[in-house]
């Protein structure tokens, strides 16, 4: 029988870029009207690399919320080679940090500030294990000889294996997986390190950067990969693992910068995030899976109540518009001029 209807304890994004300023105003109603909270990333320029600066994006962010909306955002922060002990148990100590990301150099969009060289990060690594604040991962080597699609399970074999071994307290999450690599490792290790996944790593494989010619707005990172990854992210996250999470990775870039001659990294699916989620069980007669996965298991992970409200989905098609925003903010998101099967329930589709 086909699911018509369906309601959730609300559900949280737990890895979401908010970026400052106009775009900032432009997607978070987006994501407030969907989920109670997201864990914000801190790859602002320049990075949010201390509690002082983090408290202060969370109040830019408070303020642009739309009355009305009841939305906590989550704050992190960006990992450096400078970032000490005493920013850790500061961070801890603010409340509102939740977590600390580590971008390797030149991984990906503005992680120029990010770790070289993460044996210089040891002390504060340590601090987050004794203050048990978890660490955020973009898990991929950035060694110009290796190959783009094996970044990630280069980075697992080489350097995510050692760091587990060495922390072993350490709470971690890999972010946006990507491969069959990834979710193998991540359901092999132990209950302290879990991941999140991505709407569009469940819904494309690679070929849909290249349908008919180069398609800048799926181009993200880490990169779209073959079907049989795609196929082994689907298992994992229907699979009722607590290990598993919804983390959108909605990167909003404006039309420009992703269609140029180097367009950027990053697509924006914060307009229709869990529904397509939904999409992906539904196709997978999962649905009854969907509430795990996008509103049990990340705060069972980050130690945080679950959401009290819920949300409630129909499957009623509507066609994503072409383009979001004006000016300045104009971009093209997920599914631009498409149908989306699934629609919330009080938002207009
Ligand atoms: N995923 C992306 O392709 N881009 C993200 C950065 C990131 O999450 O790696 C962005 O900030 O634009
Ligand atoms: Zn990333
Ligand atoms: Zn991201």
């Amino acid at each position: 029988m086909t699911a018509t209807r369906l309601t959730l304890t609300r559900p949280d994004d737990w890895h979401l870029h908010l970026r400052d300023g106009d775009m900032l105003a432009r997607v978070l109603p987006d994501t407030a009207r969907r989920f109670g909270r997201a864990i914000v990333m801190p790859n602002l320029v320049p990075p949010v690399v201390n509690a002082a600066l983090a408290g202060a994006y969370r109040e830019r962010i408070l303020k642009a919320l739309p009355a009305g909306l009841d939305f906590e955002p989550l704050m992190t922060l960006y990992l450096t080679e400078r970032t000490t002990p005493a920013d850790i148990a500061e961070a801890k100590a603010s409340g509102f940090v939740h977590a600390v990301k580590w971008y390797p150099a030149g991984a990906t969009t503005n992680s120029d500030s990010g770790v070289q060289q993460i044996s210089r990060c040891h002390e504060t690594l340590a601090a987050m294990e004794q203050h048990d604040l978890p660490l955020l991962i973009h898990g991929e080597v950035t060694d110009a000889h290796v190959d783009v699609f094996d970044r990630e399970a280069v980075f697992i074999d080489t350097l995510l294996r050692p760091l587990v071994q060495r922390y072993p307290k350490l709470r971690i999450v890999l972010e946006h997986i990507t491969t069959r690599q990834a979710a193998e490792f991540v359901a092999a290790a132990p209950a302290n390190v879990v991941a999140t996944i991505t709407p569009h790593h469940l819904l494309m494989n690679r070929n849909a950067i290249f349908t008919g010619g180069i398609r800048p707005h799926h181009y993200c990172l880490p990169v779209l990969k073959r079907e049989e990854h795609r196929l082994a992210l689907v298992a994992a996250a229907t699979s009722g693992s607590p290990k598993f999470f919804l983390g959108t990775d909605s990167a909003p870039h404006t039309r420009g910068a992703k269609e140029a001659a180097c367009g950027c990294a990053g697509m924006y699916s914060a307009h229709g995030a869990i529904e397509l989620y939904a999409e992906v069980f539904e196709q997978e007669n999962a649905l009854d899976r969907l509430e795990g996965f996008a509103s049990f298991h990340g705060p069972d992970f980050y130690r945080l109540p679950r959401n009290t409200g819920t949300i409630t989905l129909v499957r009623e098609p509507w066609v994503v518009p072409a383009e979001l925003g004006e000016g300045a903010t104009a971009l093209v998101p997920l599914r631009a001029g498409t149908e989306l099967a699934w629609r919330v329930e009080g938002l207009a589709g």
